[in-house]
């Protein structure tokens, strides 16, 4: 990804191909209560308010505040309500919301991310439609997010990792994250963006058909959700690393080669490459995204050839 400063401000570009259905950012930042919120809000610069990214939780609104800026990405993705390419899910991890940006379709090199930010009543809109994108001014997004969450523990997400690779290695790249079900609009929008109210939500993982072996869940309770053999866990296992900022060397588990987890692990480029997303938002060293591997010779090498992860980032400012 490159961040470029254009007229919206800064911006998100692809550098490397994205494919409908992929992972692409998360939208980091704190995670607040309504109370936190309001209180920040106040305090706040309009400009920072911009960063504020509410959504319902559990009844509740909820906040993820990017106004810091940690180095990440997914605070700097712009907005476009007409013809966005991506959508922000809310991924549940551990028992907290994520939010993650995900393609909407393939994005090419040089396409600028873009979602839309909710039904908000972003003052650049009406701006854009008359004149152009100039304007470039304070818009709290407002999503709802299902209630219908499903839970994950690191440990279930481990053994799915470790129990299916031959289903994640096999699976198209596509559906390498769950989709909605299309039964009902993923992101509707609150008619002011200024304002922590009006929200709709996506359904991420919930409703997803998903072509996996777990059984469907009737969301009843979290442990019925924890299946072992199902693609989608697969999916959020590496995320829930990108999240947590784990150590790249330990995604992978070292190998002399003859181990199926190894294989499991270096044979899916698209694991690499959020790994590789975090490696260069966390700043880390460079040399460490690729997983140390002793017998994987093919594995090896499919890692150090994805040069193009190497110079993910670059920020230009
Ligand atoms: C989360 S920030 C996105 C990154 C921002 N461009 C920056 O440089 O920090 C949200 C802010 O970006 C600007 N923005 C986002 N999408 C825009 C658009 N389509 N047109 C104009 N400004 C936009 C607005 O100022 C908004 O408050």
């Amino acid at each position: 990804m490159w961040v470029v400063i254009h007229k919206l401000g800064r911006g998100v570009f692809a550098e490397s191909d994205i494919f409908k259905g992929d992972f692409i950012l998360e939208y980091r930042g704190d995670l607040i209560d309504p109370e936190e919120s309001k209180r920040r809000r106040r305090i706040y610069h309009n400009s920072l308010k911009g960063f504020m990214f509410d959504f319902i939780w559990h009844g509740k609104f909820w906040t993820i505040d990017a106004a810091r800026d940690d180095g990440t990405l997914g605070r700097l993705v712009n907005d476009d309500h007409i013809n966005p390419n991506c959508k922000m899910k809310r991924i549940m991890v551990e028992g907290k919301p994520h939010l993650c940006l995900f393609a909407l379709k393939d994005i090419t090199p040089g396409d600028e991310i873009r979602y839309n930010y909710g039904d908000a009543d972003c003052p650049w809109r009406n701006q854009e439609e008359r004149s152009g994108m100039e304007g470039a001014s304070n818009c709290p997004r407002s999503e709802n997010a299902s209630e219908k969450d499903l839970h994950y523990t690191q440990s279930s997400l481990d053994n799915c990792t470790l129990n299916n690779q031959e289903t994640i290695s096999g699976v198209d790249r596509a559906n390498i994250f769950p989709k909605s079900d299309g039964t009902s609009e993923d992101i509707q929008h609150s008619t002011d963006c200024s304002q922590v109210e009006t929200f709709h939500i996506q359904e991420t993982i919930s409703g997803t058909n998903q072509a996996s072996n777990c059984p469907k869940s009737d969301g009843a309770s979290e442990d019925n959700q924890h299946c072992t053999d199902s693609p989608q866990h697969d999916s959020i296992f590496h995320i829930q690393e990108t999240i947590k900022g784990m150590n790249q060397a330990s995604n992978c588990p070292k190998s002399d080669g003859a181990s199926e987890d190894n294989q499991h692990c270096t044979d899916s480029p698209q694991h690499d490459s959020i790994f590789h997303i975090q490696e260069t938002i966390k700043g880390t060293n460079q040399a460490s995204n690729c997983p140390k591997s002793d017998g994987a010779s093919e594995d090896n090498q499919h890692c150090t050839d994805n040069s193009q992860h190497d110079s993910i980032f670059h920020i230009q400012v």
